[in-house]
């Protein structure tokens, strides 16, 4: 991404936790300037201190962004900090949180694109869903998603009500994944191999199959390639594919009705 408007105004973080420090890594790893961000965290992780980045200083008074990274519950704490910025886009990462919350802190004609990405930007291998506000501009659109894209992939929706979903999905996913991860690895040591050697085997599993995924090929089609008629995986497969579809429809829909939720 070219980051020369963020360079030149400027970046404020708002919250610098697990989502926020993710986005800042991936950000700052792909060549934005640490002297042009600015960032409110009552307790900043001593990664954080380290990137040079300005800590609980005054804000200035126009920045390009203002991403907003707290907790849903923190909000009415926290966004008083950035009513005294102008021609500000605000970039909301909170779950739940509604578009009309922040017309409510900042005024009817602040411009704000809410945004749900995930934790795997920290890498570069986020997906971000974004959507604006009535006072969003298209140029507003576009500067939130080069900035999200440059820390994995974007899509836009049609409606705000689809973000209770799209949280459920991919905002809260890499959890689920990573509990497969961690109940595979445990499946192998139940079946004599060595925590260590289990949870290598894991992982490596769970990364080469998702990154064999994203050739693009239906995954149907690649879990058919793996399955050998009257083999192995057509023995274990019987008894996940009883199971999955159900636990995972349960999973994404209370992840989707907690984000219902706390829309408040
Ligand atoms: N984690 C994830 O995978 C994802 C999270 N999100 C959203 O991102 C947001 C942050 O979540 P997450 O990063 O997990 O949470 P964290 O608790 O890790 O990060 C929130 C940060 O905000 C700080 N904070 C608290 N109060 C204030 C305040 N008044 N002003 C400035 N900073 C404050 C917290 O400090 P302290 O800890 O000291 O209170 C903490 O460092 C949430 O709204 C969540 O819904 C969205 C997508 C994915
Ligand atoms: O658990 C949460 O509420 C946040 C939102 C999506 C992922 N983490």
């Amino acid at each position: 991404m070219d980051f020369t408007e963020l360079d030149t105004r400027g970046l404020v973080l708002l919250g610098c936790g697990k989502m926020g420090g993710a986005m800042l890594a991936g950000w700052l790893d792909r060549g934005l300037s640490a002297s042009a961000v600015t960032v409110i965290d009552p307790n900043p992780s001593d990664w954080l201190t380290g990137t040079g980045v300005a800590l609980n200083t005054p804000l200035p008074p126009s920045p390009a962004v203002a991403l907003i990274a707290v907790k849903p519950q923190m909000m009415g704490a926290a966004l008083p900090a950035l009513q005294s910025l102008t021609d500000t886009l605000f970039v909301t990462v909170a779950a739940g949180t509604p578009l009309s919350a922040y017309a409510a802190a900042f005024g009817a004609s602040a411009r704000v694109v809410r945004a749900m990405p995930n934790t795997p930007a920290a890498v570069g291998r986020g997906i971000t869903a974004i959507i604006g506000n009535a006072a969003a501009t298209p140029a507003d659109l576009d500067l939130a998603q080069g900035m999200l894209a440059a820390v994995g992939e974007v899509v836009r929706l049609d409606t705000e009500d689809q973000m209770d979903a799209v949280t459920g999905l991919s905002g809260s996913g890499p959890a689920y994944v990573f509990h497969v991860i961690e109940t595979m690895a445990a499946a192998g040591v139940a079946q004599g191999l060595s925590p260590d050697l289990a949870l290598q085997l894991a992982r490596a599993t769970v990364a080469g199959a998702g990154a064999l995924a994203m050739t693009g090929e239906d995954p149907g089609q690649l879990r058919v390639n793996v399955t050998s008629p009257n083999g192995t995986t057509q023995a274990g497969l019987e008894v996940l594919m009883k199971e999955l579809p159900d636990l995972m429809t349960r999973t994404v829909a209370a992840a989707a009705d907690r984000s219902r939720e706390l829309r408040g």
